[in-house]
């Protein structure tokens, strides 16, 4: 059931207590309670997703996404010195089903050889692509598109998963203008952009057609998915709205030392008599493991929390995406400001989807793109004299290129957008603690563009935009750039990317994965925290670097597996 108060709460002990019901925690708490024999508590800070329309209608996005709602974290980073001393919001979901909740719903597996490196950096083949894609698969239900078009030639079945608890859909209202010269250029340029069938099949080098969590024309999250009305009418689960976890508490008060470790055994006021299950996400989770006085000892002491077991690597190696881009005027009427700018056509599209679930409320907010490119620098390219290839390997992309028939928001006219990622990145940031109050908002350094590397490639990334810009599909149609990055020299367009830049929100790695008995890192293979006896995290945290894809799906076969884990521990 779900409380909203912790009296009506029934019980004070349970066998797992898993702290955030977001992405992750949601599908652990739904598999964990498949054993009627195990009692699960989830403790959530934020509010219901029920109700909240701008969670549950995918192109009203940003009214649960953005900062100033009451769905969102609020968070800020610190000047990002990279990026032209730039302090951007962080967006964070506060609510059941956390992140997914609220997110842009783009479904982007990840190169095979992003989980191939996330088995050798931990030594457990089961995180390898082969052993992880069972789980691509249970999690997922694909769904016809809202407008039921023929989408033959448009995905590949057979690497898609039917029975899953996430609907995964592709567009349900389509841009025909600017979609039909997306693939001529796959045909006009192949070398450069070939057509890919389905960026999901764990080769995804190529242009293709964008899929979402996204069934019947709503959204599909962790909480609609995996919290279903009979999943949450289980008697051994209970959900705890509105309640922020400050701190684990460690009952047995055992002294440090590697031969008797740390046990927890309670957050707050709720004992876990089998695990603790952290799942508040790359934010969440470090800064409630500091809080515990679980990290650097020296960081620690200095902010008068009591060091309990030193674990440097907490809260440091966050691994993001930095995006930047570029925008035309175009000489058609049909891209999505014809929604955006006229009351009248967005007062109707949404009587649509009220209606029937159809129209183009059924895709994600306005900037969402209708398809993706994932590219490589060239082997040759000399910015590989600056830094060594991040990337795990040949088949995985140094960039994301999304193509967007909608231009800056607030501009008026039609236009479209390039938006180009980084999603190699080399810089690294950190999660860190401001004071010794446990809801003080945590210090978030991305530390975007702080490797050189990073803006010199992302500096080539834009370079193929305005390539991809160039084919003679686009010829009559695109009028003038917002910005002419065209006319720019390469230090100018660096100096262009390091202005106009922003995070993708895709944050992992601050409580990274590491080989059993490594020194770094901050959890083992199977998820659980070095050296603390009764602790898992299992989130976006715990992937050592960030896969190149958004990062869903990446979490959510880290959170199937984290819960196949725990039941094998248990023997459930
Ligand atoms: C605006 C936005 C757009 C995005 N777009 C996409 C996209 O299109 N495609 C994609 O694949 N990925 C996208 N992502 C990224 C993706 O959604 C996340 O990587 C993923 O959902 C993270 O899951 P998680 O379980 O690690 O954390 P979360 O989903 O954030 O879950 C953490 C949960 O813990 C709760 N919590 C935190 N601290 C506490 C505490 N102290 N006590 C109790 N509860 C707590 C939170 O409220 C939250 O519910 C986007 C992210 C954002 C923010």
């Amino acid at each position: 059931k779900v409380y909203e108060d912790v009296a009506d709460l029934p019980s004070l002990h349970y066998d797992f207590v898993i702290v955030g019901g977001g992405t992750a925690g949601n599908v652990v708490a739904s598999r964990l309670t498949e054993n009627s024999s195990v009692s699960v508590l989830v403790l959530e800070a934020g509010p219901s997703n029920q109700g909240v329309l701008d969670a549950q209608v995918p192109f009203l996005e940003s009214g649960v996404s953005d900062t100033g709602t009451p769905y969102s974290w609020n968070y800020t980073t610190t000047p990002q010195t990279g990026a032209s001393g730039h302090v951007f919001d962080y967006l964070r979901g506060y609510l059941l089903g956390g992140c997914s909740s609220h997110n842009g719903m783009a479904y982007t597996r990840g190169a095979a050889a992003d989980f191939d490196r996330y088995a050798n950096l931990t030594g457990d083949e089961g995180w390898s692509w082969n052993r992880i894609f069972p789980y691509f698969l249970k999690n997922e239900k694909w769904t016809a598109p809202a407008d039921d078009h023929n989408t033959q030639g448009q995905f590949n079945p057979a690497i898609h998963g039917t029975q899953g608890p996430i609907s995964v859909s592709l567009s349900g209202f389509s841009w025909p203008e600017f979609e039909q010269r997306v693939i001529q250029t796959t045909t006009e340029l192949p070398d450069d952009f070939p057509f890919n069938l389905d960026m999901n099949s764990g080769q995804p080098l190529g242009i293709g057609w964008l899929q979402y969590t996204i069934g019947h024309g709503e959204r599909s999250s962790s909480a609609t998915g995996y919290l279903t009305p009979d999943i949450i009418q289980r008697p051994n689960l209970d959900i705890l709205l509105h309640a922020q976890v400050s701190k684990l508490v460690n009952l047995t008060q055992s002294r440090v030392s590697p031969s008797s470790p740390v046990t927890f055994q309670a957050v707050q006021f709720r004992y876990a008599s089998k695990e603790i299950i952290l799942s508040a996400g790359a934010i969440g989770s470090p800064q409630i493991l500091l809080n515990s006085g679980v990290g650097d000892r020296t960081a620690l002491g200095a902010l008068g929390i009591p060091p309990l077991w030193d674990l440097p690597s907490v809260g440091k190696n966050a691994s993001e995406h930095v995006y930047s881009g570029a925008s035309w005027a175009v000489n058609s009427n049909q891209t999505v400001e014809s929604i955006t700018q006229n009351a009248t056509r967005f007062n109707e599209a949404f009587a649509e989807w009220n209606n029937s679930r159809t129209g183009p409320f059924v895709n994600p907010s306005p900037e969402a793109g209708t398809h993706a490119g994932w590219l490589r620098l060239n082997a040759d390219s000399p910015v590989f004299d600056v830094h060594a290839d991040p990337s795990p390997g040949p088949g995985a992309p140094h960039f994301e290129m999304l193509l967007q028939p909608f231009g800056a928001a607030g501009t008026p006219g039609h236009h479209i957008s390039i938006t180009m990622a980084m999603v190699s990145p080399v810089s690294r940031g950190s999660v860190t603690l401001s004071s010794n109050d446990p809801f003080a908002a945590p210090v978030i350094d991305l530390r975007l563009l702080s490797s050189d590397f990073d803006a010199l490639a992302l500096t080539e990334g834009l370079k193929l935009a305005l390539k991809f810009a160039s084919a003679p599909a686009w010829d009559g149609y695109l009028g003038a750039p917002t910005v002419d990055l065209a006319a720019m020299t390469p230090t100018e367009l660096t100096a262009h990317i390091r202005a106009n830049s922003g995070p993708g929100y895709h944050i992992v790695g601050t409580a990274g994965m590491s080989p059993r008995g490594a020194q770094y890192g901050v959890v083992d293979p199977d998820l659980k925290v070095k050296g603390i006896a009764g602790l898992r995290v299992i989130d976006a945290s715990v992937l050592p670097i960030v896969p190149g894809a958004h990062t869903q799906a990446a979490t959510y076969v880290v959170a199937e597996r984290g819960a196949d884990m725990v039941k094998q521990t248990w023997t459930l």
